[in-house]
């Protein structure tokens, strides 16, 4: 069926406090009304007792790392990346990023997120885990070359190679560049990757200023904090997507609204490995600053939750101020699907007429759900994804119908196999 004559009614969902109907054409929300009436050829879906709400836009992670969950837990940033992660990444496979990347796939559908900002090697096979899963995302090509000039140029054709290859999936897929962090990428190769972001219009993802130990090492390598080097590189765009900004002071947010940078929070990832509670978030937004949510991977989340991730960011946001009023549930929902679209470019992350059908329906009778004085209260404070979500639309797709996803059990059980003989290779397991 073409995405044209593609047409799907869910019928008696609560939207905006409303019992409502949607129609989906094609891939786009055609309709949103009292009653609509049901044609022949359309796919019906009952809504009764569910609310219809936006898709969840993870804005970081690293999907195939959901094979290394509950591997390195309870460790610092950097002793968990130099001798836990990589030294495993080391001796990945394509298999394992595949399946690795479709049980993150099945993960998030099963709790809510349409789209994904995602950073990992091996980027073409997480692509194809995208692509036949359904899901939206974009995929960076990492760039990570601890000082190796032979692999910094192989990385810099690679840019090239990999953009190509790109254009062979469908358009839920996008390509972006992924310098993993000013610690492991030299100052010439982000200039390398601002130029090619500028000529190509694609995104750059990037770690910055996770922790306090990052921002002293840059002041003692570069004689500057993170983002003033940043700026003295004059790689600083709207094109740039920063992970992290925990440590981050007045005069470098002024530079990344001057320039229009977003920031990713990642709640989960940042009180794990300790990186920091303290999040800008009102000194970012006030500012301008575009802020997306993120879970981060899997080994430092421990999951793809969005739904909990906004708990976390709402929690710790009037934690570190005293301050309860901080950090609205309005305003966390708001980061997780709107802000996270416009971050990601894509039209979605709102219920309207017009808007890409990337959308979710959350079952209203669970316990923790009752009473439903306020959804995004119940939403944001008591929901944990997976148990809320019902049914998964990605561009006007089906991908979760009532709790189901098809093929469920192989991803399951390809991935965890993938996940224990990669430990056994690097004589982890
Ligand atoms: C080479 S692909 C991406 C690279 O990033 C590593 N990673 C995962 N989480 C973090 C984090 O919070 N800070 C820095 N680097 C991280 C991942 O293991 C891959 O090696
Ligand atoms: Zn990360």
């Amino acid at each position: 069926m073409t995405k044209e004559q593609n047409k799907i009614l869910i019928q008696g969902a609560i939207l905006n406090g409303k019992v409502s109907d949607l129609l989906i054409e094609g891939n786009r929300i055609k309709t949103i009304a009292e009653n609509i009436p049901k044609e022949e050829g359309m796919q019906v879906i009952d809504g009764k007792g569910r609310a219809i709400v936006p898709g969840m836009h993870n804005c970081h992670t690293h999907s195939a790392m959901t094979i290394y969950r509950g591997f390195g837990d309870d460790l610092k940033l950097m002793d968990w990346l130099e001798n836990w992660i990589w030294p495993v990444e080391a001796v990945m496979t394509e298999e394992d990023v595949y399946w690795g990347s479709k049980l993150a796939c099945l993960e998030m559908i099963k709790s809510g997120t349409t789209a994904f900002l995602d950073m990992y090697t091996f980027p073409l096979c997480t692509a194809q885990a995208v692509e036949d899963m359904g899901m939206r995302a974009v995929l960076s090509y990492t760039l990570f070359d601890r000082g190796d000039e032979k692999r910094a140029k192989l990385d810099r054709e690679q840019c090239y190679t990999y953009m190509e290859k790109y254009k062979h999936f469908s358009d839920r897929v996008e390509y972006s560049l992924g310098p993993h962090a000013i610690y492991t990428v030299s100052g010439p190769q982000l200039q390398f990757c601002h130029e090619f972001s500028q000529e190509n219009d694609v995104l750059i993802h990037l770690h910055l200023s996770e922790t306090e130990g990052e921002v002293k090492d840059s002041i003692k390598n570069y004689g500057l904090s993170p983002v003033r080097y940043l700026d003295k590189l004059r790689v600083l765009s709207p094109n740039l997507v920063i992970a992290h900004g925990v440590w981050l002071d007045e005069e470098e947010m002024d530079l990344l609204a001057k320039h229009n940078v977003k920031v990713v929070h990642n709640p989960a990832s940042n009180l794990k490995l300790a990186s920091g509670y303290r999040f800008q978030y009102e000194e970012m937004k006030k500012r301008g600053i575009l802020i997306g949510i993120g879970t981060d991977g899997c080994s430092s989340s421990n999951n793809l939750d969005m739904y909990t991730a906004m708990k976390l960011a709402a929690f710790m946001g009037k934690a570190w101020r005293f301050d309860p009023t901080a950090m609205k549930a309005e305003d966390i929902f708001e980061t997780a699907t709107k802000s996270g679209a416009e971050i990601m470019r894509i039209d979605a992350g709102e219920i309207k007429e017009g808007k890409l059908a990337d959308l979710v329906l959350v079952n209203l009778n669970r316990p923790e759900m009752l009473p439903c004085h306020n959804l995004i209260s119940n939403l944001v404070y008591s929901a944990a994804g997976a148990a809320i979500v019902d049914t998964t639309i990605v561009d006007g797709k089906v991908l979760m119908l009532h709790g189901k996803v098809d093929g469920e059990d192989e991803i399951m059980e390809k991935a965890s196999k993938c996940a224990y003989d990669m430990l056994k290779r690097a004589n982890k397991a």
